[in-house]
């Protein structure tokens, strides 16, 4: 699971999934931020299928072989040779595939692959059929290019790589060809099957990959709307649960000190209720998206919790500098300067509650937002637009003591 880092990263996230959802790309390429994400998802999605895909053309070539050895071949004179190209070639390559198909690291060479054993296979017969090394078992002419055309759909290959891919393959496909018929008005017949099986290849595979990426961008889409405030874009509430459950996780093997600041706009009714709520609206996206600015490591937030209140989330920050992230969060929006309707040159103004707790204490979140909160309050009562921290007393080796509520 990845976090998003504030709400920078969501917000240009959604961003690009929407522009692509409103655009759709008919040349099958998303922007860079997406790409990879979808990649692993369109690969991965049908991992089973591919594995089952090479056994299946595994069993093939071993019952090819089998039957040939058994039933059709009295004569073995051409047996050697076609056992070579079918044992000695072909099965090595899928074998291979198959293996970096499995491992983790090699994973990236598993399109490469499944594209060389497409080859592989087809020539391979092609060629065994053409210099009559199946002779008595005649392969039929389709067999190459049918087994192509399936394979590649049903192994997901992407678009823009079996393009290419299919112009080399059909090129050595129809030299073949034409060297064994002798010439290419001769050869058309075979050619024309050939053209035929790459077109309806790629057709099939832009339809499915078109089909693919649009159900993808939906569904991104969706999960990212679950976990995001709509009016701002920023981590809602789940999202911060979501990160208590994490960072609990984390702290079993990878203790770190962890902060959390509540920041809450001063006056806010006053200026909704003078500007209006279009103003307090466009007032809280900007605060927002300075304060987005703060998150800088894996594990930090910044999300929205409601009404004006946002959450800051420091993960493996040190308590000496507390006070220093939060009055720059402070600073971060009084820089802003968003004129206030309460008049002179008071800017938009928010006030800070802070807390933290060293490495050794269990990251409760809810505890910590419980004295973050009463930090907040002891901040507006003091007068508003400044910080209130306090670095957390725990009760125990491993408890933090959270007021039971707000005073
Ligand atoms: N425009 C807009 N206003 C909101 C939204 N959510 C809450 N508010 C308003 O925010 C205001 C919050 O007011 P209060 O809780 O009284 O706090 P305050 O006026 O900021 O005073 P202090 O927090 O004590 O400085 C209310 O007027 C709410 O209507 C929102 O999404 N958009």
């Amino acid at each position: 699971m990845t976090l998003p880092t504030g709400s920078v990263g969501v917000q240009a996230r959604a961003l690009a999934i929407r522009q692509a959802l409103d655009h759709p790309r008919p040349w099958l390429h998303f922007p860079a931020s997406l790409e990879t994400a979808f990649r692993h998802w369109y690969v991965n999605g049908i991992r089973g299928a591919r594995i089952l895909l090479a056994i299946v053309v595994i069993a093939l070539l071993v019952i090819n072989s089998l039957s040939e050895w058994l039933i059709m071949r009295p004569d073995a004179r051409f047996l050697p040779g076609a056992h070579f190209i079918q044992w000695g070639i072909e099965f090595p390559v899928i074998v291979l595939a198959l293996v970096i198909h499995l491992s983790h690291r090699l994973r990236w060479l598993w399109d490469p692959a499944l594209i060389l054993a497409g080859f592989v296979i087809a020539l391979g017969v092609e060629a065994q059929r053409v210099l009559g090394l199946t002779e008595g078992f005649e392969l039929p002419a389709l067999f190459a290019p049918v087994a192509i055309v399936s394979g590649a759909i049903s192994a997901r290959l992407r678009f823009w790589q079996a393009l290419p891919a299919g112009v080399v393959f059909i090129l050595a496909w129809s030299a073949i060809e034409i060297i064994h018929i002798g010439s290419i008005p001769q050869a058309a017949n075979e050619l024309f099957v050939g053209f035929v099986a790459l077109s309806g290849t790629l057709v099939g595979l832009y339809g499915q990959e078109y089909q693919a990426r649009r159900a993808w961008l939906q569904q991104e889409w969706n999960r990212l709307m679950a976990e995001t405030d709509a009016m701002t874009l920023m981590p809602n509430r789940r999202v911060l649960t979501r990160l208590g459950s994490t960072l609990r996780a984390r702290a079993r093997s990878d203790p770190q000190a962890i902060a959390l600041a509540v920041i809450d706009i001063d006056h806010f009714k006053r200026y909704n209720d003078q500007l209006g709520h279009d103003a307090g609206d466009d007032c809280i996206r900007r605060v927002g998206r300075a304060l987005a600015t703060q998150a800088h490591r894996e594990l930090d937030l910044v999300c929205r919790l409601g009404g004006e209140e946002f959450v800051v989330v420091w993960h493996g920050r040190r308590a000496e500098t507390l006070f220093t992230d939060a009055e720059r969060c402070r600073q971060t929006v009084r820089d802003l300067a968003i004129p206030h309707p309460d008049g002179g040159d008071r800017p938009v103004t928010v006030s800070v509650g802070a807390v933290c707790i060293p490495a050794s204490v269990d990251p409760d979140l809810d505890a910590l937002y419980r004295c973050a909160d009463a930090e907040l309050y002891i901040a507006k009562r003091a007068g508003r637009d400044r910080c209130s921290v306090r670095h957390l007393q725990v009760s125990g080796p491993e408890t933090i003591q959270a007021p039971a509520a707000v005073p």
